[in-house]
C-alpha cells in the first residue's frame, strides 16, 4: 500500500462521521501522490502526512446568550488551529446552523494550503458556530459574538491566531467579536481581519474574494486563449463572495445572469443588476426572491437548478458541495467550458472529474478563492505597520497575489506532467511549501 493510500485509510478511521474532511484530505492527497513518491523516504521519516491531516489543536465550547424573549440559548462554539508551520493560524469564522467539527476541520486543512498559495506567512485555521445569525435581531447577535468571544479570547491573538468572516459573519459580527476581544484583553491589535474602516480594516478586504476569483479566472481564461468579455456568466450564492465576483465580472465585459441563496436563484436575461442585489443583500438582509418583486426582467425559481440556465462559465460561490453530478452534466451540456469556484470545496469528487475529463477549465478553491485571505494578510501587515494603504493599492497587490498563485498552480501541475490540471497544480505548490517548513523545525 503506497503512503498516501495508508494515510487516507487511517483517516477514515481516526475520524468517523466527518464525510465532508474526507473529501478534503482525499482530494488533496490523491493529487499529491507523484510528489509523496517522489519524496516518499524524506516524508515518511517526517511523518509529513501523518502531521498534515491532524489538526494541532481543536477547541470547543459552550456558546450561552439571550435572545429577545429573555431565553436562555445555547450554541457549539469551535475553533480549529490546523497547521502554524509558515505563520500564525489564520482563516475565518463561520455562523450557520449546518457547523459541525468535520465542516471546520475541512476547512481548516484546505485553509493551510490555501495560505501557503498566498505567499503570504500564514498557517491555516477555521472556526464558527451552529449559531444562525439569520432573522436575529442586531442585539441578539452583538450578545452571541460577545459570548462566543468570551471562550476565544484566550486562544487568539496578533501572532497566534487570527480569525475572520466566513459565511454568516459579516462586517457587523467582526465588529462586535472585535470590540469584545478588545474589552476583554484591553489589546486594540490586529486580532481579526475584515474589520471596520475606521478601526484597523483595510480597503477592498470586503471586494477581495470576489474580486480575486475574477482575476485568476481571467488568468486562467488567456492562458487557454480565450477571454471574459463578452461571456454570460452563471455566479451562485448572494452574499460577500458572490457580490463582488459579479461586480467585477462586470466590471471586465461580462454578462451575469443568475444568482440564488439557498431558497432558490434568479434569471435575469438582461443581466444582473447589481446595485438592486446590494440594497436586498447588504442593507435590508433579504431573501434573493425580492429581486423578482423588483426586476420585471427577473424570474425566480424556487428550489435547486440553477445550472440548467446556459452559459459560458460557472462560478460556485455559495457553500461546500453545491455542485454535484446533474449539475456539471447540465453545464456541460449546455456548453460552458470554465469552472472557477469561489465557495470552499463547492464541486463534489465526482463533479470535478467529470469536468475535467469534459475539458471544462476548473480553479479549485484553495486557488481561486484566495483572494480574500490575501488581503486579510495585508490587513495583518497595515496593523502592524500602523498606517493604511488606498483601495487602489491594496487592489493592485491582491491582482499581483492572484497572478501569482495563477503561475504557481500551472508551473507545478506541469513540472508533475499534469499540464491544465490545476486542482493538483494547486495542491502540489501549496503542500510543498507547508511540508519543507515542517521538516525544518522537527518533529513538532
Ligand atoms: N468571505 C470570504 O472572504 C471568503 C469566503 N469563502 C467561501 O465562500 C463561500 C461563501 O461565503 P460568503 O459569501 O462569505 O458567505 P455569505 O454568508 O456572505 O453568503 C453565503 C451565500 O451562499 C448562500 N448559500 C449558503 N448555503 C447555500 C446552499 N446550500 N445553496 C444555495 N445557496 C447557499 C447563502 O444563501 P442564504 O442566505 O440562503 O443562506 C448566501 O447567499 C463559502 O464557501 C466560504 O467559505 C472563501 C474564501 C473567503
Ligand atoms: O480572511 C481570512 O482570514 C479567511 C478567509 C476564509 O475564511 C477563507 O479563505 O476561506
Amino acid at each position: 500500500m503506497s503512503y498516501v493510500e495508508e494515510i487516507l485509510e487511517k483517516v477514515v478511521a481516526a475520524n468517523p462521521n466527518e464525510p465532508e474532511f474526507h473529501q478534503a484530505v482525499k482530494e488533496v492527497l490523491e493529487s499529491l501522490k507523484l510528489v509523496v513518491d517522489a519524496n516518499e523516504e524524506l516524508y515518511r521519516k517526517n511523518g509529513i502526512l501523518e502531521r498534515l491531516v491532524e489538526p494541532e489543536r481543536i477547541i470547543s465550547f459552550r456558546v450561552p446568550w439571550v435572545d429577545d424573549n429573555g431565553n436562555v440559548q445555547v450554541n457549539k462554539g469551535y475553533r480549529v488551529q490546523f497547521n502554524n508551520a509558515i505563520g500564525a493560524y489564520k482563516g475565518g469564522l463561520r455562523f450557520h446552523p449546518s457547523v459541525n467539527q468535520s465542516i471546520l476541520k475541512f476547512l481548516g486543512f484546505e485553509q493551510v494550503l490555501k495560505n501557503s498559495l498566498t505567499g503570504l506567512p500564514m498557517g491555516g485555521g477555521k472556526g464558527g458556530s451552529n449559531f444562525d445569525p439569520k432573522g436575529k435581531s442586531d442585539r441578539e447577535v452583538m450578545a452571541f459574538c460577545q459570548s462566543f468571544m468570551n471562550e476565544l479570547y484566550k486562544h487568539i491573538g496578533k501572532d497566534t491566531d487570527v480569525p475572520a468572516g466566513d459565511i454568516g459573519v459579516g462586517a457587523r459580527e467582526v465588529g462586535y467579536l472585535f470590540g469584545q476581544y478588545k474589552r476583554l484583553t484591553t489589546l486594540f491589535e490586529g486580532v481579526l481581519t475584515g474589520k471596520g474602516i475606521p478601526f484597523g480594516g483595510s480597503l477592498a478586504r470586503k471586494e477581495a474574494t470576489g474580486y480575486g476569483l475574477v482575476y485568476i479566472l481571467d488568468d486562467m481564461l488567456k492562458a487557454n486563449n480565450k477571454e471574459l468579455a463578452g461571456k454570460t456568466v452563471i455566479v451562485t450564492g448572494s452574499g460577500n463572495v458572490a457580490i463582488y465576483a459579479i461586480e467585477k465580472a462586470q466590471q471586465l465585459g461580462a454578462k451575469v445572469v443568475a444568482l440564488c441563496d439557498s431558497n432558490g436563484y434568479v434569471y435575469d436575461e438582461n443581466g444582473i443588476q447589481l446595485d438592486i442585489v446590494k440594497d436586498i443583500k447588504e442593507v435590508k438582509r433579504q431573501r434573493i426572491s425580492e429581486y423578482a418583486n423588483r426586476v420585471s426582467s427577473a424570474k425566480y425559481t424556487q428550489g435547486k437548478g440553477i445550472w440548467n440556465i446556459k452559459c459560458d462559465i460557472y462560478l460556485p460561490c455559495a457553500t461546500q458541495n453545491e455542485l454535484d453530478l446533474d449539475g456539471v452534466k447540465a453545464l456541460v451540456a449546455n456548453g460552458c467550458f470554465a469552472v472557477a469556484e469561489g465557495a470552499n470545496m463547492p464541486t463534489t469528487l465526482e463533479a470535478t472529474k467529470y469536468l475535467q475529463e469534459n475539458g471544462v477549465l476548473f480553479m479549485p478553491g484553495k486557488a481561486s478563492n484566495a483572494g480574500g485571505v490575501s488581503v486579510s494578510g495585508l490587513e495583518q501587515s497595515q496593523n502592524a505597520m500602523r498606517l493604511s494603504w488606498t483601495f487602489e493599492e491594496v487592489d493592485e497587490k491582491l491582482k499581483g497575489i492572484m497572478n501569482d498563485i495563477f503561475t504557481k498552480v500551472d508551473d507545478a501541475a506541469k513540472r508533475y506532467g499534469q499540464e491544465g490540471n490545476y486542482v493538483a497544480g494547486a495542491n502540489i505548490a501549496g503542500f510543498e511549501k507547508v511540508a519543507n517548513a515542517m521538516i525544518s523545525q522537527g518533529i513538532v
